[in-house]
């Protein structure tokens, strides 16, 4: 399929190294704001809507993970970006990791947050029809209930509405093309082929996708760090902020690479 032009944000200097923040399943770009002016202040940082999500259109399915690389090859063009850093959370965590599986010159260093390399296909599937048939705000407030933890969904209930509202504002049949190419998706052979620096994140009660399937990720991919965030569900990012970001930080400052 031909790619996209997917919409997108830069903060931080224009010359700095980049760094593409991918969105998971039912989210926009709008989940990295807590992440964006830390990264910003050192690095030129892109965040961007996944087809089908927030203001990216969403072209007739189905699509595969490997479209949604090709989307993110095409942005680095756009920005004239010949290597970036890459992190992404579920779904966008299966995009940089086939990214970097597939492109390794493009990427510097790699963040894969709550993600899988082989999810559980069933309940992306039956998601899909559901998408279809009754559209994506009824399955809101379910989803929502595993990005965050109970307890922290409690004393959020801003957040909640906002995560639920950006799920709402998926494009049905856009979101339900991406439930088909997370069901579809496995990665497990191209863990070895993946050569940047790797730094692999779990919430530690993430109902979703739980941390053995970091772990797998983990054991995979040659040197690759695992950080485990508790309490912290599918959306650890968003729960706990300062140390996601902090952890972000210290790898992709790691030996060096934002000179
Ligand atoms: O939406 C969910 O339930 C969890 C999820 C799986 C892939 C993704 O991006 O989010």
């Amino acid at each position: 399929m031909t790619a996209v032009e997917v919409s997108y944000t830069e903060d931080g200097p224009a010359d700095a190294p980049v760094v593409v923040l991918s969105n998971s399943l039912g989210a926009t770009r709008g989940m990295w704001d807590p992440q964006v002016p830390a990264l910003a202040e050192r690095y030129r940082v892109v965040t961007y809507d996944t087809r089908g999500h927030g203001e990216s259109p969403a072209p007739a399915g189905p699509y595969t993970v490997d479209d949604l690389v090709d989307d993110v090859v095409a942005l680095l063009d756009r920005l004239g970006a010949r290597t970036a850093h890459v992190a992404g959370l579920s779904l966008g965590g299966m995009t940089a990791m086939r990214l970097a599986a597939r492109e390794p010159a493009r990427v510097g260093r790699l963040v894969l947050l709550a993600t899988s390399a082989k999810p559980d296909p069933q309940g992306f599937l039956d998601r899909a029809v559901q998408a279809r048939s009754g559209g994506t705000a009824p399955l809101a407030p379910a989803i929502v209930g595993r990005w965050l933890t109970p307890a922290y969904a409690a004393q959020h209930p801003d957040l909640v509405a906002r995560l639920e509202a950006m799920i709402a504002g998926a494009d049905d049949e856009g979101y339900a093309n991406c439930c088909e190419a997370v069901g579809h998706f496995d990665a497990r052979e191209d863990l070895a082929r993946i050569t940047a620096p790797t730094l692999v994140v779990s919430g530690a009660e993430d109902p979703a996708l739980p941390p053995p399937h970091q772990q797998l990720i983990a054991d995979g991919i040659a040197g690759a760090t695992l950080v485990s965030i508790s309490p912290g569900a599918h959306l650890p990012n968003l729960e706990q902020p300062l140390e996601v970001t902090g952890a972000l930080l210290a790898h992709l400052d790691a030996a060096g690479s934002h000179a």
